[in-house]
């Protein structure tokens, strides 16, 4: 089996290649998915990242979320330890880029959450199982916060980043539900 490396390049080429108008309206058709279940209907505090391209377009998640008057949490890295903290913001003024160029909460403009008071996370990667084993960008990031968030989880993945089986180590954990293309 391919390990998690080579699976990572191969998932990150075949994403660079997405035409930006598939980029754009698959992005929409997985936000207009999320919007129908449940959990976002029910969540009041929805966590994510800011996203970058190829990762699915967060943006009219964000928008959404706010005209709905939900609360908008974005994590903050903690390098050294290679924690997160998620902060809820409520404007792109108060986003800095800091960190291995991703767009972060401005700390002073922005208030800490507890991952209890986080109803909804959707977690980033590069690729998934429909049975929700993923793996990320490499940083632990998101296992380590996942060993003490207790709400639901969720990965919204396009078509490309979905395969049959993960190269899984043993501080893996997996997200409750993929969210992907069907048809
Ligand atoms: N848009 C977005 N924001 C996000 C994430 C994400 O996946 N997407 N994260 C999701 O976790 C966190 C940041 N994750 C990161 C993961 C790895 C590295 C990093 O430094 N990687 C090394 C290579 C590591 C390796 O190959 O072992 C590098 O770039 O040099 C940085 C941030 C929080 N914010
Ligand atoms: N719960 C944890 N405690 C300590 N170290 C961890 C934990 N989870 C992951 N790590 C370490 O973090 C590094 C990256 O892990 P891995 O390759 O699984 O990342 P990933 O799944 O791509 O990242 P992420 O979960 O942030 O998306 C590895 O060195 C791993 O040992």
């Amino acid at each position: 089996m391919v390990d998690k490396k080579q699976l990572r390049k191969m998932i990150m080429q075949q994403l660079t290649e997405m035409p930006s108008e598939q980029y754009t309206s698959l992005s929409e058709k997985l936000a207009s998915q999320l919007f129908l279940t449940s959990h976002w209907q029910q969540s009041k505090v929805v966590a994510l990242t800011i996203s970058r391209f190829p990762e699915v377009d967060t943006f009219p998640i964000i928008n959404k979320a706010w005209s709905e008057g939900k609360q908008v949490a974005i994590p903050k890295c903690l390098p050294k330890t290679r924690e997160m903290n998620f902060r809820i913001f409520s404007s792109y003024d108060n986003l800095e880029v800091v960190y291995s160029g991703l767009q972060e909460p401005v700390v002073d403009k922005t208030k800490s959450v507890q991952p209890s008071e986080i109803d909804l996370l959707i977690v980033p990667g590069v690729a998934y199982t429909l049975k929700g084993d993923r793996i990320g960008f490499g940083g632990g990031y998101y296992d380590r916060y996942l060993v003490d968030y207790n709400g639901f989880t969720l990965s919204l993945a396009f078509p490309q980043q979905v395969v049959n089986k993960i190269p899984l180590d043993q501080h893996d954990l997996p997200v409750q539900k993929i969210i992907t293309i069907t048809e």
